[in-house]
């Protein structure tokens, strides 16, 4: 382990046929009019001087161990190799690479665990190319959860926040489809999130008194039952339930008015029974800022919002705004002991 003076991140390479590449790549050399903490990447160097060098982009890259690493990114991008190698085009996915793209995320995980490294931010991945070729876990925040259990010595729940400045959202079922949510969700699973968003609302970003905000999940809320039973039967108990162990939760909350400005003064976070009702609301207002930041995990890691970007993968045209974010917010969280 190293003496460090600043947070060291490690980026995952994510997709290497998306936009992960090329924005790691405008944040290294963004990093002093930024601010970006030190960072290295944990990809093919050669795969990346290729997209470097695609660009005309003059970025001096050196292959280091991690505890080169901070010392190395002033002069020169960090980069952290891999065993395997990768083959790809930008914008066209292919599953062969997958092997490379898990190993980055295992090795990330496993140099700070061990405490090389002070936080973990993942450049996005494709989740159908990783299914192809075996990937059993539906995305990072699950596979996250797996990589820790031993080393938190149980089985984390992950919770997935989108975290920006004027909202932070968690959905509380998140990559199962719309028509398996209503059966998946249950009193015990809010309450369990409710918990974990509380304590690191207060113990990660510092919020003394965390106010939840809960939305239903019918119309309405379920307008007494009329529009569907698991606003009253499931989701009230469990708010019940917050609040009798010292939690500031309302609701059921109608989800289409909580979201509005003055809505949202009223709470730190809210609880979305499902992705899109969560993630639509905070990719509408801040899509270039917002940050996925995984709660419940024995270390930080922060993601930029969005995804792989095939469509522009390539063209040099990603914002690399949410990136530089999660970036930054990955270091303030550093700040802060987990519990
Ligand atoms: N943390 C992660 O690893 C995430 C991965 N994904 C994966 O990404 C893949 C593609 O997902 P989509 O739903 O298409 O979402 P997406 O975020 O990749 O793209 C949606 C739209 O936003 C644009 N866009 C995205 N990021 C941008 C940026 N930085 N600058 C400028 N424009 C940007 C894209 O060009 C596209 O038009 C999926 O396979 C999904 O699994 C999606 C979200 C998060
Ligand atoms: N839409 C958010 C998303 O898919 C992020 O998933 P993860 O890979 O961070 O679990």
């Amino acid at each position: 382990m190293r003496e460090r003076h600043a947070p060291l991140l490690l980026l995952t390479q994510g997709d290497p046929a998306g936009i992960g590449p090329e924005l790691t790549l405008k944040a290294w050399m963004q990093r002093l009019d930024l601010g970006i903490p030190p960072f290295a990447v944990l990809t093919d160097p050669a795969y990346l001087a290729g997209i470097a060098r695609s660009f005309g982009w003059n970025v001096p890259m050196k292959v280091v161990a991690v505890d080169e690493a901070a010392a190395a990114f002033g002069k020169a991008l960090p980069v952290i190799p891999l065993s395997h190698s990768v083959t790809a085009e930008p914008g066209k996915p292919d599953s062969s690479y997958a092997a490379s793209v898990i190993e980055s995320i295992e090795r990330a995980v496993r140099l700070v665990v061990d405490g090389h490294a002070d936080a973990l931010v993942t450049n996005p991945i494709s989740k159908h190319v990783l299914y192809e070729a075996g990937f059993a876990h539906p995305g990072h925040t699950e596979f996250l959860a797996t990589l820790s259990g031993p080393v938190a010595g149980h089985p984390a729940h992950p919770v997935m926040m989108l975290w920006s400045k004027d909202l932070a959202v968690v959905p509380v079922t998140v990559h199962i489809p719309l028509t398996a949510v209503a059966s998946s969700l249950t009193t015990d699973l809010i309450v369990r999130t409710g918990r974990i968003v509380a304590r690191e609302l207060t113990e990660r970003f510092g919020v003394a008194h965390p106010r939840l905000a809960v939305a239903g999940l019918n119309p309405h809320a379920g307008e007494n039952g009329a529009m569907g039973t698991e606003d009253g039967d499931l989701i009230l108990p469990a708010i019940h339930m917050l609040r009798a162990a010292g939690i500031n939760a309302v609701g059921p909350l109608p989800a289409d008015t909580m979201f509005h400005a003055r809505a949202r003064r009223q709470y730190d976070a809210a609880l979305a029974m499902y992705h899109d009702q969560a993630l639509i609301p905070i990719k509408t207002l801040a899509f270039d800022e917002a940050v996925n930041v995984t709660l419940g995990l024995p270390f930080v890691r922060t993601s930029p919002d969005h995804g792989t970007a095939f469509d522009i993968a390539g063209k040099g045209v990603a914002h690399p705004d949410s990136l530089v974010a999660a970036m930054k917010l990955a270091a303030r969280l550093t700040r802060r002991p987990i519990a």
